[in-house]
């Protein structure tokens, strides 16, 4: 089942087109990565689908998506897009991934508040709970924003550059519990870390300004070196390079 249809999606900051003709289909067993150069358009792409940022083109969401009115979608932000000055605890951080549900008025239920504790304990950071946000350590930060975004248990779980700025114990947790939850949910994560990426994710979307899904998540040794080359052959037409694959329609390489 496709859970987000974009059709033709473009975004442009004060008449700079970040984004353009962007063709996307997320379906709810998906496990893609989205990969590209600096300044590409990966947070662009990431923000028009949570629908924070306008756009031009139509971006569709299944009925299947919603519990309620509530749009079941988790999202991980960045870690230096998080103000770890702001005076909550980490288990009111995961609480507020709850906020889609219930509105930032009304108070959380003691349900609420065991599943927070569950998700916390199985995160390995349960004695952080009561802490102040200012007073863990990132790699702590960022287990209690993932935890955050799959409190509400969604169908759709994006992270945009999960592993930066973290250690590398919890790098490789962090793709180790990815995967569990894909069970489960679509899994959409940005990283620059393509190495490591690829041999997690199940496909691969490369961005830079337009969007490219290879059916893959292999690259080869010249794509691992070049990895934005396929999506510069969009940008710049005739350069001849080795590609993921053919994809008939899509710019990827038939010398646009
Ligand atoms: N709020 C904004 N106002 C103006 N331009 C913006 C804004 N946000 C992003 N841009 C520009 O849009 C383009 C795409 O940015 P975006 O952050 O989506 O790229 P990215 O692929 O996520 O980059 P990075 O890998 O560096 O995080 C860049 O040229 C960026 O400078």
């Amino acid at each position: 089942m496709t859970l987000i249809t974009l059709r033709d999606v473009g975004v442009a900051y004060d008449g700079y087109e970040a984004l353009e003709h962007v063709d996307l289909e997320i379906g709810e067993h998906d496990f893609l990565g989205v990969i590209g150069p600096n300044g590409g358009g990966k947070t662009t792409l990431v923000k028009a689908i949570l629908g924070t940022i306008p756009h031009s083109g139509t971006i569709r969401y299944a009925p299947e998506l919603f519990r309620g009115g509530e749009r079941l979608i988790g999202y991980m932000p960045q870690i230096s897009d998080f103000d770890r000055a702001f005076p909550i605890s980490m288990q009111e951080v995961v609480l507020s991934g709850l906020q889609g549900r219930r509105g930032f008025r009304s108070r959380y239920t003691k349900e609420d508040r065991a599943k927070a504790t569950a998700l916390l304990e199985e995160a390995g950071i349960a004695d952080t709970a009561r802490k102040p946000i200012g007073e863990v350590s990132g790699g702590q930060m960022q287990r209690a924003l993932l935890c955050r975004a799959v409190i509400a248990d969604p169908k759709l779980l994006i992270l945009d550059e999960p592993a930066n700025f973290v250690d590398n114990r919890f790098e490789k947790e962090l793709y180790r519990t990815l995967q569990e939850l894909n069970r489960r949910m679509a899994v959409v994560i940005v990283s620059h870390d393509i190495g490591t990426i690829t041999s997690v994710v199940k496909e691969i979307v490369c961005v830079n300004r337009r969007a490219h899904r290879h059916r893959s998540n292999i690259l080869t040794e010249e794509q691992l070196r070049n990895y934005d080359c396929p999506i510069q052959l969009v940008s710049h037409g005739h350069i001849p390079h080795t590609v993921l694959e053919h994809h008939p329609g899509d710019g990827c390489c038939d010398g646009e």
